[in-house]
């Protein structure tokens, strides 16, 4: 396995500019998630990745290997990376074992224990080895394209949402078992995605591309808890945004006087909180300010309540237990932890706290 390393990666369709001057660097034996929005260039990166198109400017190196830019094009065969596409693309014809060691030398291809080990390595039985693609299940197919993908032990694996296709349930149950086989087999790993719980459960980094442009890169935890913008901030989870004063490190806000992260200027700002920072109790509680409640969104495993603050503005908590008040009860709220206070502009604009990557 190698590192990927990408420095200023500039691609335009036409007089379309879709990737401008993208700086990536994937350390070895890790699982980078690139998030974004439809159209925000994901896949246009990962091909430049992978070789099946080439950048107007920049370079794509593997460990210290340059193989694309700098008068370099080293073809997709040749870069040693592995491909897992979003619904699998398996060879129909050919049985589960002989999609896996299609990709090998002639001589591997006949020891069957290669083609145990790596089923193994994916979560799957060997009694599957014999199966053709349409005997499996979307998710049996999708391990079985990461197996095929690792089989030749390439310099980096490309996965390109491979779990978009699959239905919730399963989807949760290949992305355990591909991200157990990805850390098994120490890969060096990209994963392509618009689902901000999957970057965020699966990855060691995200990057965040916006309108081809990589605007954040940092650990799941920091991307959650220190957005760079608020875009970003609703882009990666559920936002609660509120206009604020701050006032010594503290913003005064609808939902009354909150503690800030890090330095904050004073004067007014933005300031996000997460939804299970809000804490609810029946109101009449001290000190507490009251909110109505005008919907209620029960998923079992926790609850959406959405309030009315007393200045008119609507914010959602999230909440744990069964005991949940009803539409048009008032309740205390009180918020758990710090604010994220971002500097608004003589426009009104939240200012971002860091420069884009
Ligand atoms: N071959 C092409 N020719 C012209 N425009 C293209 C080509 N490939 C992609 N684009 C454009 O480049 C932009 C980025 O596309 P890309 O497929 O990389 O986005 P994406 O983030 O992967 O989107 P999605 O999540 O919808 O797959 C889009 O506006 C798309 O229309």
């Amino acid at each position: 396995m190698s590192s990927l390393t990408v420095q200023a990666l500039t691609k335009a369709f036409g007089t379309t500019p879709v990737l401008t001057g993208v700086d990536l660097h994937v350390p070895e034996g890790s699982l980078t998630a690139l998030l974004g929005a439809s159209g925000c260039g994901k896949t246009t990166l990962l091909r430049l990745i992978a070789g099946f198109d080439d950048p107007d400017a920049g370079t794509v190196a593997l460990g210290d290997r340059i193989v694309a830019g700098e008068g370099r094009a080293v073809a997709a065969r040749r870069r040693g990376i592995g491909f897992v596409p979003q619904e699998g693309g398996l060879f129909p014809h050919l049985t589960v074992a002989g999609n896996i060691s299609f990709g090998l030398p002639r001589r591997q291809r006949r020891d069957g224990g290669r083609v145990r080990d790596l089923l193994e390595l994916v979560g799957l039985d060997a009694s599957l080895a014999d199966r053709s693609p349409h005997q499996l299940s979307g998710g049996q197919q999708q391990r079985v394209a990461l197996a095929r993908a690792l089989a030749p032990a390439p310099s980096l694996v490309l996965l390109d949402e491979p779990f978009s296709s699959l239905d919730a349930g399963l989807r949760e149950e290949t992305r355990q078992a591909v991200s157990a086989a990805l850390v098994a087999s120490g890969a060096t790993a990209v994963l392509v995605t618009h689902d901000q719980a999957e970057a965020l459960s699966m990855a060691d980094q995200v990057a965040v591309l916006r309108s081809g442009r990589l605007v954040q890169l940092t650990d799941p935890r920091t991307l959650y808890r220190s957005p760079r913008d608020l875009d970003v901030a609703a882009f990666v989870g559920e936002a609660v945004v509120l206009d604020a004063d701050v006032r010594g490190g503290t913003a005064h806000c609808a939902l009354g006087a909150v503690r800030c992260d890090g330095d904050v200027a004073d004067g007014p700002a933005r300031v996000l909180l997460r939804p299970e920072q809000l804490r609810l109790a029946p109101s009449g509680q001290a000190g507490a300010l009251v909110a109505r409640v005008h919907g209620v969104d029960f998923y079992g495993h926790d609850s959406r309540v959405r309030l009315v603050l007393s200045d008119g503005a609507t914010v959602n908590a999230r909440v744990d237990g069964a005991d949940l008040p009803a539409v048009g009860d008032d309740v205390a709220v009180t918020v758990r932890g710090t604010a994220l206070a971002f500097p608004v502009d003589a426009a009104g604009r939240s200012v971002p706290l860091q420069p884009s990557v």
